[in-house]
C-alpha cells in the first residue's frame, strides 16, 4: 500500500464501497451523493434541497483510537474509552494497553492484545503514549478487504512527518515489524489520518475522552471557511453530520478544517501547513471577512484610533491598511504586533482563573487589541468553555459577562453566515 496509490480508485467504486461501509446507516434515498468535486478530488454533493437542521448522514468509524496526545487522559479503555482506575488500567495479559474488564472478557480486545504481545512492549508497567497512539493505526490490520480498499481510496497527503509516528512507536517494542509492506501500510494509514481524521470529544459515563477517528464518508467533505454543515460525535464510534443552513440541490457539502473564528491569515497558515492547500472560498477573498474584522489590530498612527486589516488576501504576507486614516503598515510590523497580542492573551488563558481572565479581557485587552480580533474572541470562548465544563460557583457578574461574550460570538457567526454551525451549537449547549 504505497503512498502514491492515493486517489487512483474510481469515484463510482468509492461511492459503492461507502454504501457497503455505511451498512444499516445507509439510507434508501440519501440526500447526498459522492462525485468528483471542482474544489478538489472527490466531494459530497446534495442530491436534492436540504433544509437547515436536517440530518444529512450518520456514519460509524472506519478506524479509531485514543489520541494519546499531550494533555489527554491515558487511562481510558482502548476499546470502549471508559475511564479506568489508574492502578488497574493495564491489560492483565501484558500487552500494556489500558483495557476495562468488560472489553477484556467480551473478546473485543483479543486480536490486538495478541499482536501487541507478539511485538513485545519494552515497558509493561505503564501506559506509554507512543505505543498507545499507534493502536489507531495498527487497527488497519484487522479491516475486511472492502474496508481496506476504502482506506486505500482515501486521500493521503505525504507530509514530512508521516514516518515519525511509526518510528516512535517502533522504539516502544522489541519486535516491531520491519518489513517494507507492513511499514508501507502503516505509513499510508498515518498519512490518511493526517489528511482526513476527525478529532472528537466522546463522552462515556460522563467522562470526556479525546478520540482520533477516520470516517470514509465524512472524510470526503472538502473544506470551506464558512461550511454548510455541522458535525459532532454521538459516541466514540459515530459521527453525525447536519445541515447548518439550507443547502441547494447540486451544492457541495463542506466542513471546516480550521477553527471557524480564526482570522484569514491564521486559517491560511494552518491549511497550508497541515492540509497542503490554499483555500479560495468567498470568505478568504474578503479582507473584512463579511464585516467581522477578525484580523483587525489597532492603527499605530499618531492620533488615529482606527483599525488596520490586511490589504488583500492573495499572499500570506500582505501589507495592512487602516480603515480610518488609510495609512499602510508593512506585514512584518503587523505580524509582530499580532504575535504580541496572541502571546499575551494565550499566556493569560493558560495561567489565569476564570475571574482573572474576565478582568483581563474587560480591562486590559481593550488597550492593545480591538474587540473583533480573533485572539480576543478565543479568550472569550475560553471563558465560556471553562464555565460550561467546570460548573463551579460563579458570581452573577461572571455569568453576565459570559452571556455577553456568547451574544458577541453569536453575532460574529451570524455575520459570517455560519448558520447552525458546530460552534454555535456548542456554545448554546445544543451539543453536550
Ligand atoms: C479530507 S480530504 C477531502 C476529500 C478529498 N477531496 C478526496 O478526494 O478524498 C482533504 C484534502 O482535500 C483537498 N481539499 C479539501 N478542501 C479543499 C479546498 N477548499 N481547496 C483545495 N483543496 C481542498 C486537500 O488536498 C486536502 O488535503
Amino acid at each position: 500500500m504505497a503512498l502514491e496509490n492515493a486517489n487512483t480508485i474510481p469515484t463510482a467504486e468509492v461511492a459503492h464501497l461507502i454504501d457497503l461501509h455505511l451498512g444499516d446507516l445507509c439510507e434508501q434515498e440519501p440526500s447526498w451523493q459522492v462525485v468528483d468535486s471542482p474544489i478538489s478530488g472527490r466531494g459530497i454533493f446534495a442530491r436534492r434541497d436540504i433544509k437547515r437542521g436536517e440530518l444529512i448522514f450518520r456514519e460509524r468509524t472506519l478506524l479509531n483510537g485514543p489520541t494519546a496526545s499531550k494533555d489527554t487522559v491515558l487511562n481510558t479503555c482502548a476499546v470502549c474509552f471508559r475511564l479506568l482506575d489508574e492502578d488497574k488500567a493495564l491489560c492483565a495479559a501484558g500487552c500494556a494497553l489500558p483495557i476495562c474488564d468488560a472489553c477484556q472478557q467480551s473478546g473485543a480486545h483479543d486480536m490486538e492484545c495478541k499482536l501487541f504481545r507478539y511485538w513485545v512492549p519494552k515497558d509493561t508497567t505503564r501506559i506509554v503514549p507512543y505505543a498507545l497512539r499507534i493502536l489507531s493505526v495498527m487497527r488497519c490490520y484487522f479491516l475486511c478487504p472492502e474496508k481496506r480498499r476504502l482506506l486505500l481510496a482515501m486521500q493521503a497527503n505525504p507530509d514530512k512527518y508521516y514516518k515519525r509516528e511509526v518510528e516512535r512507536a517502533a522504539e516502544c517494542f522489541e519486535n516491531f515489524p520491519t518489513d517494507k509492506e507492513t511499514l508501507g501500510f502503516f505509513y499510508r494509514t498515518v498519512s490518511v489520518y493526517n489528511t482526513n481524521a476527525f478529532e472528537g470529544r466522546s463522552i462515556v459515563d460522563g467522562h470526556e475522552t479525546s478520540v482520533r477517528a477516520l470516517f470514509a464518508l465524512a472524510g470526503l467533505m472538502n473544506h470551506n471557511c464558512t461550511p454548510n454543515v455541522s458535525h459532532h460525535f454521538e459516541n466514540a464510534q459515530t459521527i453525525v453530520v447536519t445541515a447548518a443552513r439550507d443547502i441547494a440541490q447540486g451544492e457541495e457539502i463542506t466542513a471546516t478544517y480550521t477553527k471557524i473564528l480564526w482570522s484569514t491569515l491564521a486559517r491560511q497558515l494552518f491549511l497550508r501547513g497541515t492540509k497542503h492547500f490554499t483555500c479560495r472560498c468567498k470568505r478568504c477573498l474578503d479582507p473584512t471577512e463579511n464585516g467581522t474584522y477578525l484580523s483587525a489590530l489597532f492603527c499605530r498612527e499618531q492620533g488615529c484610533k482606527g483599525i488596520v486589516i490586511p490589504e488583500h488576501t492573495k499572499t500570506l504576507q500582505p501589507d495592512w491598511r487602516c480603515v480610518t486614516c488609510d495609512t499602510v503598515a508593512p506585514h512584518a510590523k503587523m505580524s509582530r504586533y499580532q504575535d504580541f497580542a496572541l502571546n499575551t492573551i494565550n499566556n493569560r488563558i493558560n495561567t489565569s482563573t476564570v475571574h482573572d481572565l474576565i478582568t483581563f479581557i474587560n480591562d486590559m485587552c481593550p488597550r492593545f487589541c480591538p474587540p473583533s480580533n480573533y485572539v480576543l474572541v478565543e479568550a472569550k470562548l475560553n471563558v465560556i468553555w471553562r464555565m460550561q465544563r467546570f460548573k463551579g460557583d460563579f458570581t452573577e457578574e461572571e455569568v453576565r459577562h459570559r452571556d455577553r461574550y456568547r451574544e458577541e460570538i453569536l453575532e460574529i457567526l451570524e455575520k459570517l453566515g455560519a448558520g447552525d454551525c458546530t460552534l454555535k451549537k456548542l456554545i448554546t449547549n445544543e451539543i453536550p
